[in-house]
């Protein structure tokens, strides 16, 4: 049966959203989501991405990171699919609990539900991408080959 999450307060599967509150550390330093992560990458080594580090919620980093007030990266479009990749297999890294919940899903098809979004969740009507499902699905093959090798 597909897997579907979008609130990080449905259980059990909210916690895959960027926005929950698993942390990652990357390049570094410690992020409070995979959101404020992601967020920050289009503003990679500026004074913005650290701002975007310090928001207090996932929420307030999107929205930092949605302004088009500071400019974008230039290479955002052709980069943010691997940004993406590398932020949410640290998260099911970091967390056990987490790769646990991700492991036991088999090769059920996962699916961000987001009504807004039509690239990293399937949008209002179900005709979006999906990559943020996609991306999951990825991480979870990876985690079950490093798993069956040990
Ligand atoms: N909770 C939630 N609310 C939204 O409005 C969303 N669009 C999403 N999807 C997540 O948004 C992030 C990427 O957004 P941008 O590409 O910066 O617009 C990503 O984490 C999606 O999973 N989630």
């Amino acid at each position: 049966m597909t897997i579907y999450f979008y609130s990080t307060r449905e259980n059990p599967y909210g916690c895959f959203s960027n926005f929950s509150r698993h942390g990652v550390l990357l390049d570094g330093k410690w992020w409070p989501t995979v959101e404020h992560f992601f967020q920050a990458q289009k503003f990679v080594n500026t004074p913005y991405a650290d701002r975007i580090r310090e928001a207090p919620s996932a929420k307030q980093a999107a929205e930092l990171g949605r302004s088009r007030e500071v400019p974008l990266r230039p290479d955002w479009e052709e980069v943010k699919d691997d940004v993406m990749r590398r932020a949410v297999l640290c998260k099911f890294e970091t967390h056990p609990k987490l790769k646990k919940l991700l492991l036991e899903t088999g090769d059920e098809e996962i699916v961000e539900n987001a009504p807004g979004d039509y690239y990293w969740g399937i949008g209002r009507d179900g005709s979006g991408k999906n990559m943020l499902g996609i991306i999951l699905m990825e991480v979870r093959e990876k985690l079950r080959s490093e798993s069956e090798v040990h």
